[in-house]
Parts: structure tokens; sequence; C-alpha cells
């Protein structure tokens, strides 16, 4: 009896909402990174890269290696999600493409395209919590995931033409994956940013929450209707659904990061991300 009313409790503890998150430290040293693991076997991977999570080479190696762990380990799902209730993502390392050497800028592309291939292609459910701004590369990586929650009041989306590059086709499909093909080409053309409302109207975002903490119960939901799915068979649609994207770039994923490395390169690329930041930078001091 007392077997039975026990195992109830903890039935009843892992369908509730309020399943605690902060189980389990996951093993592995990471800089940028916190993972733990809830009593579901999900991952809750937080990018902590202050201030804004920017992508640079070690954060995005980072979210590879425990990609890999977490497919190795058979997590049940995993939430990727942002130390900051400001910004999820400001995107990949300005540091790392300005007046940087070509292999600087080729280890950044093939990292996050390397991200890119293992979190749009992994066999776990995946949601993006996004507590904050979501420009460019972090719009890409809440892309990659399958569920998307963002909080309400910030920004999201693929600015990059206003930095004068064009937007990759591997990205391009992704947003037209999500959105379609119109309003794809509507946002990406613009460098379009979608306020939350507009993100989720348009598809680009599932949910709203009005916090994080409402954002992780939404997420919860998401995951737990899994349970009852077998993972084969979820996984293999999955598959299915995303597998043109996927062989894509694993055929011809070493063009696509030359094409970027030597478009990131070309001096008039080069002059507008410089005049890019230092927009940023004036922004913040006229804002002080
Ligand atoms: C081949 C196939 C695969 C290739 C895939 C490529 C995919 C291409 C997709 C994306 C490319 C990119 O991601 S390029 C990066 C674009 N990012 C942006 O445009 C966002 C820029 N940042 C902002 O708009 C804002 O910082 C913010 C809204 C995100 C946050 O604003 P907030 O006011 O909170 O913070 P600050 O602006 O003061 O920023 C703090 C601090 O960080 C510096 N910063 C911000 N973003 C970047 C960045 N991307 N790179 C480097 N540094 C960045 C900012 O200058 C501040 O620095 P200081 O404190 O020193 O002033």
């Amino acid at each position: 009896m007392y077997r039975y009313v026990c195992k109830t409790m903890l039935r009843r503890l892992f369908l509730s909402k309020k399943v605690s998150y902060q189980a389990r430290l996951f093993s592995g040293n990471f800089r940028y990174l916190e993972v733990l693991n809830n009593e579901n076997n999900v991952a809750i991977v937080t990018m902590k890269r202050a201030p804004v999570n920017t992508l640079n080479s070690e954060l995005l190696s980072e979210i590879s290696s425990v990609l890999t762990n977490l497919d190795e380990t058979k997590c049940s799902g995993m939430v990727l999600t942002s130390f900051s209730d400001k910004v999820f993502s400001s995107g990949l390392d300005f540091n790392e493409m300005y007046e940087s050497r070509p292999a600087t800028i080729r280890t950044l592309v093939s990292t996050i395209l390397e991200v890119i291939i293992k979190l749009y292609g992994s066999p776990f459910p995946t949601v993006a919590v996004i507590t904050g701004h979501a420009p460019s590369g972090g719009c890409v990586l809440s892309l990659c995931c399958e569920y998307r929650i963002m909080v309400q009041n910030f920004q999201i989306g693929l600015n990059v033409v206003k930095l004068g590059y064009s937007t990759p086709l591997s990205i391009v499909q992704l947003m037209v994956n999500t959105i379609g093909h119109r309003n794809a080409e509507l946002a990406l053309t613009s460098g379009r940013l979608f306020t939350t409302n507009e993100a989720l109207r348009v598809g680009l975002i599932d949910e709203i929450a009005k916090d994080r903490a409402s954002a992780f119960d939404k997420a919860n939901d998401f995951l737990n209707q899994f349970k009852v799915i077998p993972p084969i068979a979820r996984h293999f649609t999955k598959q299915s659904m995303r597998r043109a994207l996927l062989q894509d770039v694993s055929i011809n994923g070493k063009i696509y990061v030359e094409d970027f490395v030597s478009l990131i390169s070309r001096p008039k690329v080069q002059e507008l991300i410089a005049a890019y930041m230092a927009n940023m930078k004036n922004k913040k001091k006229n804002s002080n």
C-alpha cells in the first residue's frame, strides 16, 4: 500500500506542471552553458554568455557537444533558453566576423552549421523558451527547435540583409518551413524583426508567455504530450518532415560555409558590419 501511494504521488509529480527543473546537473564542464536534467529526463540548456548570449565559436561548440551528449544518453527532451530576461541571443559574434582571418570566420560559420544540423535533426523533442530578443542567429537557433514559446514584448527575426549579406539558403529554408514561402520572402528581403505578437500571428513562434515561469509551464505541457508517443515513431516522423533540409546541408554544407565566409570577407560587407556595430554602440551611448 505504502509503495502504491508513493508511486502514485511520484507519477502525479511527473505529470504536474510544477516539475522541478533544478534536478540534476548534467555532467560536462561548460563555460557558457548550464545544463540541468529534470526528473523526466528533459535537459534544460541555458545559454549564459553575458551580457547578451552572443554566439561565438566557443558557445556554439559547447551547444554542439551537449547535443551529441543528449543524443547518446537518450534524453526525453530539451529546452533551450537564456539566463537573461532581456535577450535570448544576439546572434553571431561580430567580433569573430569583423576584420577576422578567414579561418576564424570559417570556424564560426561551420560551428553554427554543425549546431543547426544536430538541433534540427535531433531525435528528441526540442523547445525554445525565448525569454528576450532573438535577432538573427538567435532566431536561427529557435527555428531549429520544434516549438517556440516567447515571452511578451520582445523582438525576433532574421535581419541579416541589413548587414549587407544575403541569407544563406539553408536559413531561408528554415524560415520557409516555419512561416511559409510568402511570409518568409517578405520577412527575409526586408530584414524584418517581429514583435512577439506579430511573430505569433505569422507562425514564427507557437505561444506567448507572460514570463519565464509560465513559458516553462508551457514547454512542459508541450513535452508531456510525447510521453504517450513511441519515441522511434516520433523521431522517424520528424526526420521525414526535416529530411530535405538536412540532406541538403549534409551534402552541400562545405560549399555553403565557403560561400558565406567569402561573402562576409568582402570589403563592402565588412564596412557595413563596422557601421552596424558603431550604430549599436551609439544607440547605447545615447540611451545612457
Ligand atoms: C552556411 C550556412 C550556415 C550559416 C548560418 C549563418 C546564419 C546567419 C544568421 C545570423 C547572422 C548573425 O547572427 S549576425 C549578428 C546579428 N545580430 C544583430 O543584429 C543583433 C545585434 N544586437 C542587438 O540588436 C542588441 O544587442 C540586442 C537587441 C540583442 C540587445 O540590446 P541591449 O540593449 O540589451 O544590449 P546592447 O546592445 O547594449 O549589447 C550589449 C553588448 O553586447 C554587444 N553585442 C550585441 N550584439 C552583438 C553581436 N552580435 N556581436 C558582438 N557584440 C554584440 C554590444 O555591442 C554591447 O557591447 P558593449 O557593452 O561593449 O557596448
